[in-house]
């Protein structure tokens, strides 16, 4: 099975991370994903954050940190995720391929479904952020 390398950022303002839904119709469809796509060959995780940041949310990535690496094995596929922690951009998060978008609390994180690999970094999250979890 091939690997899969994918960037996603955790895009975040004071305690609330701009999600977007997956169409039903991807991989992985019918669920919240942190904005992020597939890096290309010879394309750095970063690099990656930044294209796809920008195409799929309309900002500027102007620094961010690797928060952390995902491996997770799909039944039809297998994927790395490099999720990073973007607090740090210029312009409006939007869904600019007209996807629908929200502004979710951390501490609210646990109320929408995510692709399995998700649930580890929304664990830690939380932990990170919420008193009571
Ligand atoms: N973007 C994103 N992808 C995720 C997350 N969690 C997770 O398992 N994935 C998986 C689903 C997909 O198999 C893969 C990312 O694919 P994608 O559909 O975003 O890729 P892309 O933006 O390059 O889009 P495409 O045109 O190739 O469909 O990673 C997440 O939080 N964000
Ligand atoms: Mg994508």
């Amino acid at each position: 099975m091939t690997l899969i390398q994918v960037s996603a950022g955790i895009i975040k303002r004071d305690d609330r991370i701009f999600l977007a839904f997956r169409d039903e119709a991807k991989h992985q469809g019918g669920l919240w994903e942190f904005p992020g796509g597939k890096c290309e060959a010879g394309e750095s995780s970063y690099d990656a954050l930044c294209r796809e940041l920008l195409e799929e949310c309309a900002i500027a990535v102007s620094s961010a940190t690797l928060f952390k690496e995902v491996r997770h094995d799909y039944e039809d596929k297998s994927v790395v995720l490099y999720f990073y922690l973007v607090e740090a951009f210029k312009g409006e998060p939007a869904g600019a391929e007209g996807q629908n978008v929200s502004w979710v609390q951390v501490c609210e994180l646990n109320d929408l479904q995510f692709p399995a690999a998700n649930q580890v970094i929304v664990d830690e999250l939380v932990a990170q952020c919420c008193e009571l979890n």
